[in-house]
């Protein structure tokens, strides 16, 4: 899976993406980040990518012509032009389901804000989809791209040791993940449910559902809802 990020700071992308996961994910080839820099494709003679905003009011708004130039540029010799997402705060709110989605798509071309916003007029031309990672406002749509691309990549085959990684965990069934442990059995005098250390994993199954339905009743009574909706004949 391939993403494209238009951005005026793609050293942003260079460092963290190629950390952790999502770095090794693009060393074994399964995931490619390209950061794309919008201030390259400037014609202003001082490369300039804002200006005023028309109408009045305060800060700068992101023009047209660099940010087309550079999509034209990115995508003028695929046949299939990818899907472009505008990380704006106007946007559908990510969740699992959305990475779920996402995460089938081959190429994603990520276009990310700054200032106080970009041209409408790019908007118009170019975006596909506008999604937000929250209801808040960020200086810029780099770190809520940055949240897009982990949030998919982990979800595309090969990039997590196992699938049963996420399968399992908060969001993906409906639930909120049960509490894990690990060594020492005694923390402190915190001692590790006996369950997990009975070695039967029918029960333990059985323990870790009841404990995700427990605490998403507790602490999501929103995602219980829908969970009790859909399972009401089991609870
Ligand atoms: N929240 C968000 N979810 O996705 N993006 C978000 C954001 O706050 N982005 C920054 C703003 C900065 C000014 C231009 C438009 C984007």
């Amino acid at each position: 899976m391939k993403f494209d990020v238009l951005t005026l700071f793609p050293e942003l992308f260079n460092i963290v993406m190629r950390e952790s996961i999502i770095g090794r994910a693009q060393e074994n080839g399964i995931i490619k980040v390209n950061a794309i820099n919008i201030r390259d494709y400037s014609k202003d003679k001082h490369k300039k990518v804002d200006d005023y905003p028309f109408g009045g009011g305060t800060g700068m708004v992101m023009t047209c012509q660099p940010v087309i130039d550079a999509y034209n540029d990115i995508t003028k010799d695929m046949t299939v032009k990818p899907k472009v997402i505008y990380m704006s705060p106007q946007g559908r709110v990510l969740n699992q389901k959305i990475a779920k989605e996402l995460s089938t798509e081959e190429h994603l071309i990520l276009l990310c804000g700054h200032y106080e916003g970009i041209d409408e007029r790019i908007i118009e031309e170019i975006v596909d989809e506008e999604i937000s990672i929250g209801d808040y406002v960020l200086t810029g749509g780099e770190l809520p791209a940055m949240v897009l691309i982990d949030c998919v990549s982990r979800l595309v085959q090969g990039v997590l040791a196992s699938e049963n990684s996420y399968s399992e965990e908060s969001h993906f069934n409906g639930l909120l993940e049960y509490p894990q442990y690990t060594r020492p059995a005694d923390y402190n005098g915190k001692k590790v449910p006996d369950i997990l250390l009975s070695g039967h994993h029918a029960n333990i199954e059985k323990w870790r559902t009841q404990q995700s339905i427990e605490r998403t009743k507790q602490k999501r009574p929103d995602m219980y809802e829908v969970y009790e909706r859909t399972h009401k004949k089991n609870l």
